[in-house]
């Protein structure tokens, strides 16, 4: 029996799909699917991040869209490898971030997703909205990978650090004998990407072919990483709603060049995440990347050179494709919920305690 995850990001690059298999003591990721989204629904979404007219009507159905292009991705996932929706135990399913705000007191979390529909188009049983619980219990709802990165990558004898570097980064800390933490270090993808379809019409800065063409700005960088949230201790978490193109500009003078500015982008995400490493994790030995800013090879040799040319590899070497970490998560944190085992760690989100994460929709 499988579990499917499906992972959309704060980049709002699309659709992740994953079916994996936990029958054995070696979880399985049997196949994947990703579907990108076209520049008008992901322009929608974006709109979505800030208030506006008849947004109400225009998030639900936006998460009506969203659950047929969930429901259209797994479907075909499941034609094209001839496997039957019965042999699904539950897809677990993030939705879209539109709003993230996990203050005290007034805290909540929007991910865009209409699951009732979503389960009457796979007939599946869909788990999703995993971040309120935890919530309510006073944590950041985010990140929750960490529990995952515990189950499939903690070593009992080397002291691993998981990134993931999506639109947001986060980082997970592995260290053997020891509690797992974990956290977002600021801005991944997100400004580059902004950044970059702005100045070159590209959604994002291949390999960081565009950034390495520049230098960093060192007074920029400098003014940037004056933002409170770097220095927050943890548990700490962040979105769109904090870094987006608006902030980037109140820190522009408007003659830089705009490579020069990628390159200090780059820059921002490599020193925010080898930053958040050395002040918490200061023993680490080896360091794994995953999300799409692994396959950004300028990144990458940053965040090296920053770790002072530690060990840094992908996940890959783990036998997980970078790729696939988050929508491989989201089927394992299904399955949690089916099993009623909690799936949040409240030493990274800060919650008053571990809680079942989930709301079922049974098929
Ligand atoms: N070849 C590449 N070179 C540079 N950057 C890349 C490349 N491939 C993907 N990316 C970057 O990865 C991003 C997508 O990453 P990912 O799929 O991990 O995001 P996400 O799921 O939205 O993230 P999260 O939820 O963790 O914030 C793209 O928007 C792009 O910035
Ligand atoms: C609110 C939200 O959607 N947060 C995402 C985002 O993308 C990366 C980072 O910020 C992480 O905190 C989280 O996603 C992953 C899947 C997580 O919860 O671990």
């Amino acid at each position: 029996m499988y579990y499917i995850g499906i992972m959309s990001g704060t980049s709002l690059d699309g659709i992740d799909v994953g079916l994996a298999d936990f029958s054995s003591s070696r979880p399985t990721l049997v196949c994947t699917a990703y579907l990108p989204y076209d520049e008008y629904l992901r322009n929608q979404l974006l709109e979505l991040h800030q208030s506006g007219d008849d947004e109400l009507h225009r998030a639900a159905m936006l998460g009506n869209q969203l659950s047929r292009l969930y429901a259209q991705s797994v479907n075909s996932l499941l034609k094209t490898n001839g496997i039957a929706p019965q042999c699904i135990v539950a897809i677990g399913c993030h939705g879209q971030t539109v709003r993230h705000c996990p203050e005290p007191e007034k805290g909540y979390t929007i991910q865009l997703v209409n699951a009732a529909l979503l389960a009457e188009l796979t007939h599946i049983t869909v788990i999703t909205d995993f971040r309120s619980r935890d919530i309510a219990a006073g944590g950041q709802g985010a990140p929750l990978v960490p529990a995952f990165h515990q189950a499939l990558f903690k070593s009992t004898s080397r002291h691993r650090v998981i990134v993931n570097i999506g639109g947001i980064s986060n980082i997970t800390d592995l260290e053997p004998g020891k509690t797992v933490i974990g956290f977002d270090c600021g801005p991944g993808n997100l400004l580059m990407d902004a950044w970059c379809l702005h100045h070159t019409g590209q959604a994002y800065d291949k390999n960081g072919e565009w950034a390495a063409s520049g230098q960093v700005i060192p007074m920029l960088l400098e003014a940037l990483f004056i933002h409170p949230f770097f220095s927050l201790p943890p548990p700490k978490s962040t979105g769109r709603e904090t870094f987006n193109m608006q902030w980037l500009k109140n820190h522009l003078l408007d003659n830089e060049r705009p490579e020069d500015v990628q390159a200090t982008l780059l820059q921002l995400t490599a020193t925010a995440v080898a930053q958040s490493i050395l002040n918490y994790c200061p023993n680490f030995e080896e360091v794994y990347i995953c999300g799409g800013g692994a396959r950004n090879g300028a990144l990458i040799s940053q965040l090296t050179a920053a770790l002072f040319g530690k060990e840094v590899a992908l996940t890959d070497k783990l036998g997980v494709d970078a790729d696939w970490v988050e929508a491989y998560a989201f089927a394992w944190l299904a399955q949690q919920t089916i099993l009623g085992l909690p799936s949040n760690l409240a030493a990274v989100t800060g919650a008053q305690g571990d809680r079942i994460l989930g709301a079922i929709y049974r098929a």
